[in-house]
């Protein structure tokens, strides 16, 4: 009997259409109207190669405010009993609502095991609520955007121990000597295949392909060897190189490859910690190229870009230094990313660009203390005090680290709503380039809020 999981959580917070996802199938009902789920629902799962029965609990359409909490109660409990795990989803958009914390308190005091999950993330706009639904007492919350798929990897992660019976190799994801998981993405015929196979072929070491992560998405393990490590405990280093389409394109109907691999390539990019973006030198830098870089951003991961085939580049130093500067006058995010030549086909720069991606994993796991932060933070606001809009100027208080993976900040404050962006860049390059986070995409929350420790203003 497969394991099944139980879908929580108040009306028109996407339960339905995190069923439908999950199921793959339209058969749920999806309607902005709140409580147009009819009934319990039940049906088959598939998240990657986990498998398991989902049930999702709803219908209260017609339901007065008063009765509702009451009726939602009966059905969370009846969709709980058999569950052995419950998904509790709330609506990133709406924030954490008075019921929402309601529903939190009976998971709190049941004995089921309970994943937070908080919908409809696609957008800027849910930010906050992730910081503030570490109030409902359920952990960090696994942000997702059901109706775009965002955040499916995640969530595998999360429900994988309740539901998957095979063993999965386990270990620190944080520590220095943890498999870097890593992904190679790039345009077509940017050099993806040649340069894996350069990778792997001068790697006896390899392991793979067996599947790793999923059955859909294959990573390699492999070793690489650190000719110049800066910690001789550190000279061998395992990689699990997630697979893109590009891998696996020979097998593959030609025609379907475009749709394929723009699918494939986020799904890598989603396993990753690192990806590397493959430019083709003979190319320079794409549109294309930047919105992958974008997305990689996005998603919150450490990007790389590596210019390929560079034993072929014409005019190679005013290339890359082109590649440069459109790079820093794209993304304010993308100013600092290592940018580096490679050729896939001789091997020049490989080692290095292998350095750089366990370098930007190190910035991406850092954590600073609170100390060290504020120590920054109030030198910083010294050197270059907020604006005063209105006479009136902006306090900033107090920073922390609300988490790694990617490294995220909440700056308090008062008036921050009037805070110009160009300020805010100010604060995050500091943060980047003074506190050891060089390359990577750091994210930066502001909050008005007197006392610090309080999570509502
Ligand atoms: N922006 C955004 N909207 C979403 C997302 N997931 C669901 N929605 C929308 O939210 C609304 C409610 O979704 P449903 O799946 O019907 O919600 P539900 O929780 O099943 O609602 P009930 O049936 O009332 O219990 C619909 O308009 C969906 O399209 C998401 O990830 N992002
Ligand atoms: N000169 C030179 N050619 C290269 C290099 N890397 C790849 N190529 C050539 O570029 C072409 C495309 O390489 P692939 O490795 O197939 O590219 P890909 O990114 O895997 O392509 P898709 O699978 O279609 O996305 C092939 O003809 C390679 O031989 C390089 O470093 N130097």
């Amino acid at each position: 009997m497969l394991p099944s999981v139980a879908i929580i959580g108040r009306p028109n917070v996407g339960k339905s259409t995190l069923f439908n996802r999950l199921v793959g199938k339209k058969i749920a009902l999806v309607d902005d109207q709140p409580g147009v789920t009819r009934d319990r629902r039940e049906g088959d799962a598939k998240l990657f190669d986990l498998k398991f029965r989902i049930v999702d609990t709803a219908g209260y359409e017609d339901e007065d405010a008063a009765t509702l909490p009451g009726r939602m109660r009966q059905q969370t409990e009846a969709a709980l009993a058999g569950a052995a795990v419950a998904l509790f989803v709330i609506d990133g958009r709406a924030g954490v609502t008075p019921l929402d914390e309601e529903i939190a308190r009976w998971l709190r005091s049941s004995d089921k095991p309970v994943i937070l999950v908080i919908n409809k993330v696609e957008g800027k706009q849910a930010e906050d609520t992730i910081y503030d639904a570490f109030s409902l007492g359920l952990g960090e919350g696994v942000a997702i955007s059901a109706e775009h798929g965002q955040g499916m990897a995640d969530l595998f992660e999360a429900l994988m121990p309740y539901v998957d019976g095979f063993e999965e190799e386990s270990y620190d994801v944080e520590a220095p000597d943890a498999p870097l998981q890593l992904a190679i993405v790039g345009r077509p015929n940017a050099g993806k295949s040649t340069l894996i196979n350069k990778l792997l072929g001068e790697n006896r070491l390899v392991t793979g392909p067996e599947a790793g992560i999923t059955r859909d998405s294959i990573a390699i393990d492999w070793v690489w060897h650190d000719p110049n490590p800066s910690d001789p405990e550190l000279a061998d280093r395992r990689i699990k190189l997630i697979d893109t389409a590009g891998m696996r394109k020979r097998a593959r109907v030609q025609e379907k490859l475009e749709k394929l691999s723009v699918a494939d390539t986020r799904r890598a990019i989603d396993f990753a910690e690192v990806v590397v973006l493959l430019l083709d030198a003979t190319k320079g830098l794409e549109h294309q190229d930047l919105k992958i870089a974008d997305h990689v951003i996005e998603e919150g991961r450490a990007l790389i870009i590596a210019i390929n085939k560079w034993d072929v580049a014409e005019n190679a130093s005013s290339l890359f230094n082109g590649i440069k500067a459109a790079l820093d006058e794209g993304l304010s995010q993308l100013k600092g990313v290592p940018v580096l030549a490679v050729s896939a086909a001789t091997g020049k720069g490989l080692d290095q660009m292998l350095k750089a991606a366990f370098e930007a994993r190190e910035s991406w796991n850092r954590r600073v203390s609170t100390g060290q932060l504020n120590r920054w933070f109030e030198e910083a606001v010294a050197a270059n005090p907020p604006p005063a809009p209105g006479g009136r100027r902006i306090k900033l208080r107090y920073v922390t680290q609300a988490r790694n993976r990617p490294p995220t900040f909440i700056v308090f404050g008062n008036r921050v709503d009037q805070l110009p962006d160009s300020y805010r860049r100010y604060l995050l390059n500091g943060i980047r380039r003074d506190l050891g986070f060089g390359a990577v995409p750091v994210r930066m929350n502001f909050r008005s809020s007197k006392n610090p420790f309080a999570t509502k203003d």
